[in-house]
């Protein structure tokens, strides 16, 4: 069995199925990369792999373990990165960090001298209020959130969206980095340079989830264009 086997996923608004029978098999160490066109469904079915949303019916087992009925599986295995950032906006970045921090077994003062605060560089402003920083410092720290209990997956929904080129390359340094050391990840995407990353590529199309070549995406792309 793969480390996260999701098998008949479906997601249902009323009588509308947005997600239609999900397969999907990603091991440690692979980046499986979701493509499709706005609106099919893949924030839908990434907030489902997060266990941030309910599927309609369906398993998704990661190490074994069904995390539909386990939700604390979800907790434990998996940083989640959604598009719009999870933060506490009337506190300081620093506060931040504590609340992510808190229950964990990691050391946050460690980690903002070597660990992923420091290499992203959200050290540089700890005493700063959430809502006064970019767009890019926001989704840094919220990366720093997601990675604070060091989760074996990661799941990212567009993290390089409107992120000048400095900070995407950082984060897509740090995805090659943390699945040299064994991380999974699951990351939606329409850019390039993060397709790039796909050790395995499905494309979602109308609800129904498929596997494709690695590569092909631009071919697919223009083809549902048509
Ligand atoms: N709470 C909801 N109730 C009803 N329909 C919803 C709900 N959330 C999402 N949808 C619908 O589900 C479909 C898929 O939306 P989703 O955000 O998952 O697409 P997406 O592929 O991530 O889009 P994009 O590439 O634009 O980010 C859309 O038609 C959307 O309107």
């Amino acid at each position: 069995m793969a480390f996260i086997q999701v098998e008949n996923v479906t997601k249902r608004y009323g009588k509308n199925y947005i997600l239609k029978d999900i397969n999907l098999e990603v091991n440690k160490g692979e980046c499986a990369v979701i493509i499709g066109a706005n609106g099919c469904g893949k924030t839908t079915l990434l907030s489902i792999l997060a266990g941030s949303n309910k599927a309609s019916s369906g398993k998704i087992i990661i190490d074994g373990v069904n995390a539909i009925s386990n939700s604390k599986s979800f907790d434990k295995m998996i940083g989640y990165i959604p598009q719009e950032n999870p933060l506490l906006e009337g506190l300081s970045v620093r506060d931040n960090l504590k609340f992510w921090y808190v229950g964990t077994n990691r050391n946050m003062e460690e980690d903002l001298k070597s660990g992923a605060p420091a290499i992203f560089g959200v050290t540089k402003f700890l005493d700063k209020k959430v809502e006064q920083l970019s767009g890019g410092m926001k989704k840094r720290l919220s990366i720093c959130a997601a990675l604070a209990k060091n989760p074996p997956i990661l799941i990212l929904d567009e993290p390089g969206a409107s992120l000048d080129i400095v900070c995407k390359q950082e984060i897509k340094e740090y995805i090659e980095r943390y699945m040299a050391v064994g991380g999974t990840v699951i990351l939606a995407s329409h850019e390039d340079y993060e397709i790039n990353l796909a050790t395995k590529m499905y494309l979602l199309n109308d609800g129904v989830l498929k596997e494709v070549a690695v590569g092909s995406h631009n071919e697919i792309m223009r083809g549902l264009a048509r």
